[in-house]
Formats: C-alpha cells, sequence, structure tokens
C-alpha cells in the first residue's frame, strides 16, 4: 500500500508522524510522510520547541506529489494532529485529490482534539473542523472515547452509548469507527477497550490495563488498523491486529519504564504480536 499521510512531527519521541510511519513502513507499505508541525517533543510535557506550518507548506508539497505523477497509486490518506484549523483545508484538498486520480483510496482521520484526563489540547477552530468537515469527509474515524463524546455531543457512560455514538458519526459519512482508550462503568477496573463499528456490526477488544500513561499510541494504532483494514478489508481483523500490536508495544514500554513509546526497540509486535487478541461481536 501507498499511504500519504499528514500529521505532526517531532525530533525527540513518537506522536504523529513519529509514531505512526514506522510501524507503516515496518509492514512493508510505502509511507508518504507530510509534516503539519515539525516539533522538539509532544505537547505532553507542557513545553515544546518548534514550528506550525502554513497551509500552503502542507498544499505544496502533495502538489510535488502530484506532478511526480503518483497520486493514482495512493491508496489511502491518513491525517492526525494538524496545529492549526487552516491545514485542514490543505488536508481535505489532498484528500479530494487522492480520490480524483484513485476513486478507491480511503480516507482516515484520527480526529485529535483532547483526552479525557488533558481535556482539548488542540487550537480554537479544530475541534469545529473534525466535526463539521473533516468526519463527513472521512471513510474511516478514530477518536478516542473524549473525542467520540466530542464528536457526537454526548457523553459515553456504557458500551451502548459508545456504540450508538459512533453510529451516530456513521450516519454522517464514515463507513468506519474506531473508538480507542473506552472505559465505561462495564469495563473491568484492570481493563482497557477498543471499539469498532461498521455496516457489518460492533465489536469489542478488552485488553489489560497497562501502569502507562503515554502519548502516541493512538497515532500507532490510527495508522495500524487503517492499513490493516486496507489489506484484509475487515474492521474485525484490523482491531485484533492493530490493538494486539499496540499492546505489545505498550507493555514493552511500561517495563522499560519509559515515558516515549518504544517504536523502535519493540518493532517487532507489529508484524508478530506477543500476544493476540481476539475482538468479541457486542
Ligand atoms: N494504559 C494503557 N494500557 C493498555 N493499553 C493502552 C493504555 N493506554 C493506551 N492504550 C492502548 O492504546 C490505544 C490508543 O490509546 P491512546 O493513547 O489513549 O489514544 P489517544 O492518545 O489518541 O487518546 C488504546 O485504545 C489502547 O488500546
Ligand atoms: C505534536 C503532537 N502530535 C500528536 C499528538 C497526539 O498523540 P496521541 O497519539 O497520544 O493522541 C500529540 C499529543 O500530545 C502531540 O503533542
Ligand atoms: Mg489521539
Amino acid at each position: 500500500m501507498n499511504i500519504l499521510s499528514i500529521q505532526s512531527h517531532v525530533a525527540y519521541g513518537h506522536v504523529g508522524n513519529a509514531s505512526a510511519t514506522f510501524p507503516m513502513q515496518r509492514l512493508g507499505h510505502e509511507v508518504w510522510a507530510v509534516n503539519t508541525v515539525q516539533f522538539s517533543n509532544h505537547t505532553g510535557y507542557g513545553a515544546w520547541r518548534g514550528t506550525v506550518f502554513p497551509a500552503d507548506a502542507i498544499r505544496e508539497i502533495v502538489t510535488g506529489i502530484d506532478e511526480r505523477g503518483a497520486l493514482p497509486s495512493c491508496d489511502g490518506v491518513l491525517s492526525g494532529y494538524m496545529g492549526d484549523a487552516a491545514i485542514g483545508d490543505a488536508i481535505l484538498e489532498a484528500v479530494a485529490r487522492v480520490k480524483t486520480a484513485n476513486p478507491r483510496a480511503l480516507y482516515c482521520c484520527d480526529p485529535v482534539i483532547g483526552d479525557v484526563g488533558r481535556g482539548v489540547f488542540v487550537r480554537p477552530g479544530i475541534p469545529e473542523f473534525m466535526r463539521d468537515r473533516a468526519v463527513p469527509a472521512a471513510d474511516v474515524v478514530t477518536p478516542n472515547q473524549f473525542e467520540l463524546e466530542h464528536l457526537a455531543g454526548f457523553s459515553v457512560g456504557s458500551l451502548g452509548a459508545a456504540v450508538a455514538a459512533a453510529r451516530m458519526l456513521r450516519s454522517r459519512g464514515p463507513e468506519t469507527v474506531l473508538v480507542t482508550s473506552l472505559q465505561t462503568p462495564e469495563t473491568p477496573d484492570d481493563a482497557i477497550e477498543l471499539l469498532a463499528v461498521d455496516g457489518q456490526g460492533a465489536f469489542r477488544l478488552r485488553t489489560p490495563l497497562l501502569p502507562v500513561s503515554v502519548n502516541g499510541a493512538g497515532d500507532a494504532i490510527a495508522a495500524l488498523f487503517f492499513v490493516h483494514l486496507l489489506t484484509t478489508g475487515s474492521a474485525a481483523e484490523a482491531l485484533s491486529r492493530a490493538g494486539s500490536s499496540v499492546y505489545g508495544l505498550l507493555k514493552a514500554t511500561a517495563e522499560a519504564g519509559s515515558r516515549e513509546i518504544l517504536t523502535v526497540a519493540a518493532q517487532d509486535e507489529f508484524v508478530r504480536p506477543s500476544r493476540i487478541f481476539t475482538p468479541e461481536p457486542v
């Protein structure tokens, strides 16, 4: 597969393209990485340095790729952390150009807005852009629980409510919704869940909860889920493979006591996860 991946880049550590690119490459895919920002490190540290690129800088790179005649061979566009709402327009233009060149290409939007503990951590305008423009344009969306609530407009206090919220997003456009870091009163205290909902049904994948709080796992799981969905055509299979890989990645990260995910050291988890988790229909 050839994946156009438009998201943040950090020099130190692993979020955005610095989390998503290598796992896709390790699985044998070509990644055309376009960076929306270049920061020293992820914003979870509270301090960082670097630049948010203007929207035209992203347009320029996509135009250059187009001029190489490559867009007809693009299988999917993946977007994530945007840096600024204006970048959203450039991303949707890139999606439109790719889909014109290859009508079979899919767009996966990781609607990075915030997180349960941190609240909204992106610039004003981005949450509205994600809800009103990006979600309707996407074939696949991968919100965490906080983002799901934000996009659906109601809180998700049960598995049933999460499925309803995912179905509400589907009714606005995307065929497939992957909810990450789901924890409801029905989730055991020592577990964390993923939920995939598409036209076939809803699947839950439950793994142990690890003693880590890291950034970038969401970017890795969106990338892995998207390429596995593109290659297998099955949301349940993509859920099993992506969820198992990220569990293995985070288990290694927890055992090392690392603040950054071990994207490089634990790379075999992307190809052969140490433990395979199987989704259940819900
Ligand atoms: N503490 C944890 N224990 C086990 N798995 C986790 C943990 N944190 C994240 N994950 C896994 O990584 C996935 C992505 O999670 P997360 O990092 O919360 O995404 P985001 O950063 O987009 O909110 C989760 O759905 C879960 O499968
Ligand atoms: C620059 C940057 N990109 C992306 C993300 C998203 O990371 P996550 O995968 O944890 O949602 C963050 C979160 O802090 C970030 O600071
Ligand atoms: Mg995220």
